[in-house]
């Protein structure tokens, strides 16, 4: 007997407090911020701004971000293509329950393959909200808070995105993070989970239905 694959004799089991009393008990909507985009792009510094902003206006969040997923519950992938999928698959599994609790899930990885993307999406196709951190690779590179860009230049890191590894940015998103027109640079973190908030309270993410 095998515990992979497709379960079989396994049934759902429904609870009597569902999620509309969770989110009425919250004044909110449950859904699930997916942010995408290289590394250095600024993902783990918008979801905690994000969070801070939420948590200020009286919203319960909650962050999932790749790296410190990786010391728990993925410690066991690395950076292959299938490996990647599998991080991905995972944590729009838990990102998901965490919208059916009621919460704003922040979900914060490279998340580099449209398609493992488009399988979290999936799972919540009505409040999924993808976040593409749409920075140069060379402000990326450039800021380099963590010295891998320089390692995989260096050939000492093999598949690394956006070097020897492909980054494929969304063809349409809910919110798209760019360099300012006005002065050629990133919005400030503030800036950057203010267009997020401001997404969200438009499409009435932040009240109960
Ligand atoms: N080969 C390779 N490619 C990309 N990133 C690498 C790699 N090796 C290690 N790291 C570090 O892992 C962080 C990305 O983890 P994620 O779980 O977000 O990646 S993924 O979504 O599965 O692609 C990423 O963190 P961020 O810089 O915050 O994005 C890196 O610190
Ligand atoms: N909007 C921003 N303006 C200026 N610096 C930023 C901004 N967002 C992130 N940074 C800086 O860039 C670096 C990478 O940000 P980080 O959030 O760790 O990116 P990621 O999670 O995508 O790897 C950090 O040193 C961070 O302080």
């Amino acid at each position: 007997m095998s515990a992979m694959g497709n379960p079989t004799n396994i049934f759902w089991h429904e609870c009597p407090v569902g999620k509309v009393d969770r989110q009425k008990l919250l004044n909110q909507q449950g859904c699930i911020v997916w942010i995408t985009g290289l590394s250095g792009s600024g993902k783990s510094t918008l979801a905690c701004s994000l969070g801070r902003q939420l948590h200020s206006r009286g919203k319960l969040s909650y962050v999932l971000d790749g790296d410190n997923l990786r010391h728990g519950l993925n410690k066991n992938l690395g950076f292959a293509p299938e490996d990647r999928a599998e991080n991905i698959r995972r944590v729009g599994e838990v990102a998901k329950l965490f919208a059916d609790a009621g919460l704003i899930c922040i979900a914060s990885l490279i998340s580099p393959y449209r398609k493992d993307r488009d399988a979290c999406r999936a799972l919540l196709p009505e409040n999924f909200i993808e976040v593409f951190l749409n920075m140069p690779l060379e402000l990326c590179e450039g800021r380099d808070p963590k010295g891998l860009y320089k390692l995989a230049r260096a050939g000492k890191i093999k598949g690394f995105t956006g070097i020897d590894d492909p980054y494929e940015p969304p063809l349409k998103c809910e919110v798209c993070i760019e360099i300012q027109e006005k002065d050629g640079n990133c919005p400030t973190p503030n800036e950057m989970a203010g267009q997020v908030v401001t997404y969200l309270e438009d499409k009435g993410y932040l009240e109960a239905q």
